[in-house]
């Protein structure tokens, strides 16, 4: 299984004093997977964004982006930053041209023009709103045909309609062509259905990481009377009156007599762990490396 993006004890620093934004990340994504990276403010998930783009180099530790240095890969990976950052006195139209220009051979025109057809191709990118700017930031990203697609928190200005609409030329785009996206978003309901892997990073760590359904295997929902819990790691537990609510990675079978067991949602999981930074890591196979820094098999 090629990796699309893998990490080896990537370490990021913006400064001396204070934590650093990144410490020592080891993980790979899969080719092929539509990944959700999500984590609280602050967790790191743009720095690690800017680091697989190339934009910024580590302190520590390395980044290689489909099997070579980001650098390199520079012409197959496409980045669509937080701040969509585009010239503002190009027109719409001059903005395609401009992408199809430096992009010869790869630029798909069709798929650009889809995206921006409710624009007024004339119109000023300066004059634009948020929402239509994203739109086109998203144009010029899938019209590069890439190979690896890097999204930070691409949707957060869209309207509903527009967030569909562009969701699903997204995964329509990763179906056909195989392409690897890495989407942040805080937006956890967005990401169910569209996203197969998962990353959470948090404190400039990563947490979980995996094939969502792996990650939801490994944990359980338990409802029940209060209890002992063990041998399961408990990710988060909270306790109303009587009654125990728990998320846990269940180590070996659940007593289901004492307790009504049931899978997570992405949505149970996700906030249950940001809730307990603390909860000890889990990566599974699919997502780390061998304790040599190779592929797991
Ligand atoms: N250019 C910079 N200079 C100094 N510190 C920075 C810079 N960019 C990010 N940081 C710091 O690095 C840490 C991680 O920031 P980052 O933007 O990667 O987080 P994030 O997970 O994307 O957050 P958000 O969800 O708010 O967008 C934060 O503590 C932030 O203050």
């Amino acid at each position: 299984m090629t990796s699309a993006l893998e990490a080896h004890g990537l370490t990021k620093r913006y400064g001396w004093r204070g934590s650093p934004a990144l410490a020592d990340c080891a993980f790979r994504v899969p080719a092929g997977r539509v990944c959700a990276l999500v984590g609280p403010n602050g967790a790191g998930k743009s720095t690690l964004l800017t680091l697989a783009a190339g934009l910024t180099r580590p302190t520590a530790g390395t980044v290689r982006v489909l099997g070579t240095d980001p650098a390199t890969a520079r012409d197959r990976i496409a980045h669509v930053a937080q701040d969509k950052p585009l010239y503002p006195q190009l027109t719409v139209a001059e903005t395609l041209r401009m992408g199809a220009e430096l992009n010869p051979g790869r630029w798909d025109a069709a798929t650009a023009d889809r995206i921006v057809a409710p624009l007024d191709r004339g119109a000023r990118v300066r004059t634009l709103s948020g929402g239509q700017r994203t739109r086109v930031a998203l144009a010029l990203a899938l019209g590069k045909r890439p190979e690896l697609l890097l999204l930070d928190e691409p949707m957060a200005d869209l309207d509903p309609l527009a967030r569909h609409q562009l969701m699903g030329t997204l995964m329509a785009d990763a179906a056909e062509r195989g392409t690897t996206i890495v989407m942040s978003s805080h937006v956890l309901g967005e990401l169910e259905g569209a996203c197969d892997h998962l990353l959470l990073v948090a404190g400039g760590r990563v947490r979980l990481g995996g094939d969502i359904d792996d990650v939801l295997a490994a944990h359980t929902l338990l409802t029940g009377p209060v209890g002992d819990l063990a041998p399961h790691t408990v990710v988060e537990s909270r306790v109303t009156g009587r009654q125990l609510t728990a998320l846990v990675r269940h180590d070996g079978p659940v007593d289901t007599m004492a307790w009504h067991a049931r899978t997570p949602t992405l949505e149970d999981l996700l906030l249950a762990h940001l809730r307990s930074p603390e909860a000890p890591p889990l990566l599974t196979p699919s997502t780390s490396l061998g304790t040599d820094g190779t592929v797991a098999a």
